[in-house]
């Protein structure tokens, strides 16, 4: 296993989670569909647990604008946000049996086992292997048939090597061509067949449907739940009365048609993502709390370092980071530092997690910076939170295209007075002249930027003519302008509104890719007795708080063991009693660590009556106290207290 891996026991890890029921392939007993899960009890409760401590950490104590917005989307809306055009992945099919392949996954895991198979050469010719070279059992990586084909030990020259490596740093920076040339230099084939692969296709990841009876009215499962929250921005400045910087929030499910969803649900094709949208002044991306979070450390991975082929983050404070205009702006950075205090508080640990900024290719559409949270795990680091500076994309060709204003507008302090070089169009000679082509015309010169044209006044000044060539009009080509046709001067304007269209930061949190990351760091396995598997999760995010157990199956347990759990449950905390007369008690603590169950209470003759710890367990949930300090605080009462009693 490489350095980028978190060495774990993934196989009892899956059948823990399996059996304690988290989640599973969904329609199972019809032979399932791939990137398909359904989540059990357990799953179910960890997830409820990390969104609504998601809720309480951005969208309670940051004040922003919760929404719920539909699912099911109309084709235009997303034609508009490009995403019809360009919200796709690369694929590429094995020319003989039509196996099909994610590109950029297919040309990374094959040049990953060559420079696996390159490191085991090496080192069986007493070579010395870098770290991060190194495969941790070399007999295991030669049987191990790996996605990107059996590693066979087989030294490459040392520059081609260097150069593998290079590309693996920065892979998601190649487009589609870029992976095709890829392939073809490195005669990279099916892994397992061993067949030639087709040049990569895009493949769009929406899935297609139809509003109505009629069918014709297209629509898609929304990709992610973003737009919702553009298309009710205008509501929602009113709602906030017109006051900026704002954000709004929505956590619900997205669909993406994932050419091969993999590891588990890491790559799935529908799961929740919980998203926010801060809308912000372009000219001034400032945060009014940026002070909060300026001191944290966090290790980031920026594009520059990435593009000399390394991956060792630097570790800097936030603060630092914004100044050197490595993060672009305190928003942005703000953020950063909430995604790192949230993560933090879940419980992620705290050496596995660094943020990667995107290469310039691998950027979405719509992006014009973008920062991945991105978590190791047994698979590698993961991107589970995407932080994208937006700019004022959405809003502007929503805004384009639906006629609709989707701006703010300011009173200023001060009236604005400024002088601006315009094009007043001479009426009688310029639309006879023009014909058809003069409202295009009209709206060029009109729309031209001051400088554009300035350089169209010096033209006329000088040669009495300027032409001028339009494209995407009813009046494409180039077109004459004469001096008597217009006249581009100087006028005073007054403005007492300031007009503009918010810049969006987006952060973008994937909840079934942080539970599982999650679940993999609460993960270990107990060397002592039976190698037996325990999660330990913090107490806010546990599935179940509480775990109540009798000392034996005597009677007189009966009733005040169902005494707690009601009281528990009553008071909001999640119990599970284990009363399983024929397992031990061991065995019983034993199978509770796998839910990550943080506390216990055993009924004995003693505690069983003790109402008041029953109370502090609710304390203890939600981290207000410890369970030291009910142990330090409370002594376990005798039996003689009245398990009714409070
Ligand atoms: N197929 C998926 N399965 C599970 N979670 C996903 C999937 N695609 C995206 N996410 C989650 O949604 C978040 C935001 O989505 P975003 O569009 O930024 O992802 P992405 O860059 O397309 O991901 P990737 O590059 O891994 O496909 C991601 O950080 C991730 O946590």
């Amino acid at each position: 296993m490489s350095d980028n891996k978190l060495a774990i026991d993934r196989p009892t890890l899956e059948s823990l989670l399996l059996k304690r029921f988290f989640y599973a392939p969904s329609f199972g007993i019809y032979g399932g569909v791939a990137g398909l899960y359904d989540f059990g009890p357990t799953g179910t409760a960890l997830q409820q647990n990390l969104i609504s401590m998601w809720r309480q950490h951005f969208v309670i104590e940051e004040d922003m604008l919760e929404v719920d917005c539909s699912i099911m989307t109309p084709a235009e809306v997303l034609k508009t946000s490009g995403h019809v055009e360009k919200f796709a992945d690369w694929m590429c099919k094995d020319t003989k049996n039509g196996e099909i392949f994610r590109a950029d996954h297919l040309v990374e895991a094959v040049l990953e086992a060559r420079l696996e198979g390159d490191a085991l050469a090496r080192k069986a010719a007493g070579e010395q292997v870098a770290e991060a070279a190194k495969p941790a059992d070399d007999k295991k990586a030669k049987k191990n048939k790996k996605k990107g084909g059996p590693v066979v030990a087989t030294k490459l020259d040392d520059a081609v090597a260097e150069e593998l490596r290079s590309i693996l740093a920065q892979i998601d920076n190649y487009d589609g061509q870029g992976l095709g040339e890829l392939i073809k230099r490195f005669d990279i084939r099916n892994p397992t067949t061993g067949n030639e692969v087709t040049a990569p296709v895009e493949f769009n990841l929406m899935f297609e449907s139809s509003i109505g009876p009629t069918g014709q009215l297209k629509g898609y499962l929304r990709p992610e739940t973003a737009q919702g929250q553009f298309l009710n921005f205008s509501r929602l400045l009113e709602f906030n009365n017109q006051k900026m910087p704002f954000a709004s929030a929505m956590v619900g499910r997205s669909f993406r048609n994932e050419i091969s969803p993999r590891s588990g649900l890491l790559r799935v094709r529908e799961f929740t993502m919980a998203e926010i949208e801060h809308f912000v002044d372009p000219q001034d991306k400032i945060h009014p709390r940026f002070d909060e979070v300026k001191d944290i450390k966090v290790r980031l991975l920026p594009g520059t370092v990435q593009l000399e082929g390394k991956t060792e983050p630097i570790t800097i404070t936030i603060g630092e980071a914004v100044a050197q205009g490595i993060i672009d702006n305190k928003t942005l950075g703000y953020f950063v530092g909430r995604i790192y205090l949230f993560l933090m508080a879940i419980g992620i640990n705290h050496d596995l997690l660094r943020f990667r900024q995107h290469l310039q290719n691998e950027m979405a559409h719509y992006a014009c910076d973008c920062w991945d949270a991105e978590i190791k795990t047994s698979y590698g680091w993961i991107e589970c939170v995407g932080c994208a500076d937006r700019s004022a994309y959405d809003l502007t060709v929503h805004a384009n295209k639906t006629k609709e204003k989707m701006c703010v507008r300011e009173t200023l302090p001060e009236p604005l007075v400024y002088d601006k070089l315009v094009c007043e169009t001479n009426k009688k000679v310029f639309g006879p002249t023009l014909k058809k082509a003069a409202k295009p015309v009209q709206t060029y010169l009109e729309t031209l930027p001051e400088a554009e044209l300035a350089k169209i006044n010096e033209q006329l000044l000088a040669d009495g003519l300027a032409k001028i060539t339009l494209s995407g009009t009813i009046a494409d080509g180039e077109h004459a302008i004469t001096k008597d046709m217009v006249e581009i001067s100087k006028k005073t304007f007054t403005e007492h509104v300031r007009e503009y269209t918010p810049n969006v930061i987006e952060p973008s949190f994937g909840i079934g890719r942080i539970l599982y990351s999650l679940i993999e760091h609460s993960f270990s396995v107990r060397a002592d007795d039976e190698q037996r598997a325990v999660l330990s999760f913090k107490p806010a995010v546990a599935p179940f708080k509480c775990l109540i157990l009798p000392l034996s199956n005597h009677a007189s347990f009966e009733k005040p063991l169902r005494d707690i759990a009601r009281r528990l449950r009553s008071n909001g905390v999640p119990a599970r009693v284990d009363d399983a007369a024929s397992a031990s008690i061991g065995r019983r603590y034993a199978r509770n660590d796998e839910l990550g169950t943080p506390f216990a209470i055993t009924v004995d003759f003693q505690t069983a009556q003790d109402q008041t710890i029953i109370v502090l367990v609710k304390d203890l949930v939600s981290g207000d106290t410890t369970w030291d300090d009910v142990l330090g605080k409370y002594e376990l009462v005798d039996t003689a207290a009245g398990a009714d009693e409070e």
